[in-house]
């Protein structure tokens, strides 16, 4: 079987576990996610489930968000990337000690097998989440009199993106036949994450040791991935190894799973691999928001997705510490004087 060398180490091509070769995303419309009656909310996690079982991405429409608040994030977000690097580097993520703030095209490496990822992001959480051990600093903000709208727009986008997140965890259980409120008791303090990310266009041969962002799952329990405009760059790897793209499609956003509901649902959920490639000759942006648990949150297979023919595969772990042993494998610090990783 052929393996691929992802963020996670090298992996099946089919995902360690058999999805589905499919050749397009799910669309999903979420407007049943309002209904007071339970039944319409349980045909919507049924077709939540089949896309979570073979695919691990979909779309989601009639989500609620207003398009105004993503379209003010996503111009702050321009204006923050257009300044020159020194002013970008005044928030360098480097400068904390919790993964917040800004990294330059290259500084990230979510494919060990790649030179690093071409794009550019910056990224926020929550100031009062658990940050994890020893963890002092939160978000690192540009000055407010270089940039006086970003705060507040990424703010605004991350508290819309958040409520959304947290009406999906009741349809997750509910696909999971769980009471729709079991995750709860894990989402007190959520270590969620949003960022803002840039990739410039790639021209010449593809070199896929130097593409937008490496082949990679997400490491929390689900991602809300926001495209801006019509640049398309996202592909998603499907159980035959091939790469189905992901346009933008107004009005939608995409969900995919991460490692954390993988491994909560002994792979019946598919924490898919995906990466993305900008060969439009257009600048792209996009908007990715992880939703964790509270850190100390013990992921152990669901006892119901434990049968004599699928035994637990994956260990207990520690949700927080997941997270952070996959970030910090992530980013690439470069020694300033010799140019080389440290
Ligand atoms: O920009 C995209 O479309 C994908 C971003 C992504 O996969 C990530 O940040 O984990
Ligand atoms: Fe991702």
């Amino acid at each position: 079987m052929t393996t691929l060398q992802t963020g996670l180490g090298e992996r099946l091509i089919s995902n360690d576990v058999n999805g589905k070769a499919f050749t397009e995303l799910p669309i999903i419309d979420l407007t049943a996610l309002s209904s007071p009656n339970l039944e319409d909310r349980k045909a919507l996690a049924a077709e939540i489930q089949a896309a979570c079982v073979d695919v691990g991405f979909f779309y989601i429409k009639n989500h609620g968000i207003a398009e105004e608040v993503l379209s003010t994030a996503f111009a702050q977000a321009r204006e923050f990337f257009d300044q020159p690097l020194d002013k970008k580097m005044l928030v360098d993520l480097h400068k904390g000690d919790s993964f917040k703030g800004y990294a330059p095209l290259m500084g990230e490496q979510v494919d060990p097998a790649s030179r690093g990822d071409v794009h550019e992001s910056f990224d926020l959480g929550s100031d009062d989440q658990a940050l994890g051990e020893g963890k002092k600093t939160g978000n690192l903000w540009p000055p407010a009199e270089d940039l006086p709208a970003f705060r507040p727009a990424l703010e605004s986008a991350w508290d819309s993106i958040m409520a959304l997140g947290k009406r999906l965890f009741p349809l997750i259980a509910l696909s999971l036949n769980l009471e729709e409120d079991y995750f709860a008791k894990y989402l007190t303090n959520p270590g969620s994450v949003m960022r803002v990310l840039s990739y410039p266009p790639q021209f010449g041969e593809v070199d896929l040791k130097e593409i937008g962002i490496g082949a990679h799952s997400d490491y929390e329990c689900f991602t809300l991935l926001c495209q801006h405009g019509d640049v398309q760059a996202l592909q998603v790897l499907n159980a035959a190894g091939d790469w189905v793209q992901a346009p933008p499609i107004p009005g939608t956003i995409v969900v995919n799973l991460g490692d954390q509901l993988q491994r909560w649902t002994n792979g019946v959920y598919k924490s898919t691999i995906h990466r993305a490639i900008n060969r439009t000759g257009k600048e792209r942006m996009s908007m990715p928001f992880f939703f964790g648990t509270d850190y100390d949150t013990l992921l152990e297979v669901l006892p119901s997705c434990i049968s004599p023919e699928r035994p637990a595969m994956y260990e207990p772990i520690i949700a927080g510490k997941w997270v952070e042993q996959r970030l910090a494998e992530t980013y690439i610090k470069v020694d300033p004087v010799t140019g080389e990783k440290i």
